[in-house]
């Protein structure tokens, strides 16, 4: 049930008791659908009936290869593009619906943002700029100050405000964007790849940055990237996505060691990617087993029906495999070593077993003392519970 008459198109409408919100359910977007005509007349399915919601306080990813329509989901949530199709809610309020026609403009929808191409303002000082959401919303002019120097405080710049950004790094850049993002204390905050302009160490330092803001403010965010350690990093949970649909949702841990798709598990990480019989069906632990060409693997079933006789692909994650000078009498793979490259808290070992598959297995630490060389033959030992059969 709406509240009051029938909405304008431009309206936002506020929600009594339809079910559609619950009360921590900060934004929700149903059956999105956004499709683009190409100049040379082709259609393309840029938002595919997607369904997203994210909670008071918690941070969502959008998470994809260019082009797999990220963008234009988060520009839809934004009131910046309009839908063809699908209903979206934010802070308990309809902001677009074909049926009723509704479509709040951007500036009505309550959501900061915080976009790559949304640099800050050269002709206005750090302040001016950080206080520039507050003057267009008309805040009480004595209280834009205070604002301001917490929302610099807070992004751990204080003493920029004078500064003019020309004379920042680009780090010190993306600071201020994000105090300026922060300072009206948002409910919802919108982030486009903000962080895809600075460089590797600042990109880290932000990011926690971003978290321990999050936080303190308590914002819900909607987050874009196609970098998944950032997704990774960052998310409550990652939407992931392909050709403009939803291929997984869930919790960073179930995107990384539960991938639903071969798709995620090769987006999310690096994995081993192997042709496979299914041998023995899932039995009271779970686990099936499979024959490959490099031997047989225990693993878990990724479908429901794989049964003896099914092909399948066989994967697993360099870092769950370990090298073993024992042998074992199950997923054990022998190889020879191709080359070894360190990269600090890691080093990574590409094989090459005897029908010429590729392995690749990655060493964590602790490996001082212990080198291979290549030709050297390795036996790996791959743990059954993080090998995952998929249907081919
Ligand atoms: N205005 C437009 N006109 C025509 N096609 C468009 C338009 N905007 C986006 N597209 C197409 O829609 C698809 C999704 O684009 P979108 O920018 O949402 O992807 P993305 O995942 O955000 O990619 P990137 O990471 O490169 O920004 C792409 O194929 C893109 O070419």
């Amino acid at each position: 049930m709406m509240s009051g008459p029938m909405p304008d198109m431009d309206d936002a409408v506020a929600i009594a008791d339809t079910g559609a919100a619950t009360p921590e359910v900060k934004v929700r977007a149903r059956n999105l659908k956004k499709t683009f005509r190409r100049s040379n007349g082709e259609l393309v399915r840029a938002v595919d009936d997607v369904s997203v919601a994210v909670e008071a306080g918690k941070m969502l990813i959008l998470l994809g290869p260019s082009g797999c329509g990220k963008t234009t989901l988060l520009r839809c949530i934004a009131g910046l593009e309009r839908p063809d199709e699908g209903e979206i809610w934010a802070n308990d309020r309809l902001m677009f619906s074909k049926s009723p026609a509704v479509n709040a403009p951007p500036e009505s929808r309550g959501l900061a943002m915080m976009f790559q191409s949304y640099a800050v303002w050269p002709h206005m000082t750090v302040a001016e700029n950080v206080a520039f959401p507050l003057v267009s919303r008309g805040y009480p002019k004595r209280e834009i100050p205070a604002k301001v120097a917490a929302a610099l405080k807070r992004v751990g710049i204080p003493s920029l405000g004078d500064q003019y950004p020309n004379r920042l790094s680009g780090g010190q850049q993306q600071r201020v964007a994000l105090a300026r993002s922060l300072v009206v204390d948002p409910q919802v905050v919108l982030f486009d790849e903000p962080l895809s302009n600075v460089d590797a160490k600042v990109r880290e330092d932000l990011r926690v940055e971003l978290v321990a803001q999050q936080r303190e403010v308590g914002f819900a965010g909607i987050y874009v990237t196609h970098d998944q350690v950032e997704a990774l990093q960052l998310a409550d949970q990652v939407a992931v996505l392909r050709e403009g649909r939803i291929e997984q949702l869930g919790t960073p841990e179930d995107v990384y060691c539960r991938p639903a798709t071969r798709y995620v598990a090769n987006f999310v990480g690096r994995v081993n990617e192997v042709e496979a019989t299914i041998t023995m069906g899932s039995g009271n632990d779970n686990l099936a087993a499979a024959d490959t060409p490099l031997g047989r693997l225990r693993g878990y079933p990724m479908a429901p029906d794989l049964t003896p006789g099914t092909k399948v692909m066989a994967l697993f994650r360099p870092e769950c495999v370990e090298i073993s000078d024992k042998g074992a009498s199950h997923n054990a793979l022998t190889g020879s070593l191709l080359r070894t490259q360190f990269s600090g808290a890691h080093r990574d070992h590409l094989l090459t077993t005897d029908d010429g598959h590729r392995l690749l297995v990655s060493e964590m630490g602790r490996f001082a003392g212990k080198t291979f060389s290549p030709g050297d033959r390795l036996t790996l030992v791959v743990d059954s519970k993080s090998v995952l059969f998929y249907p081919l």
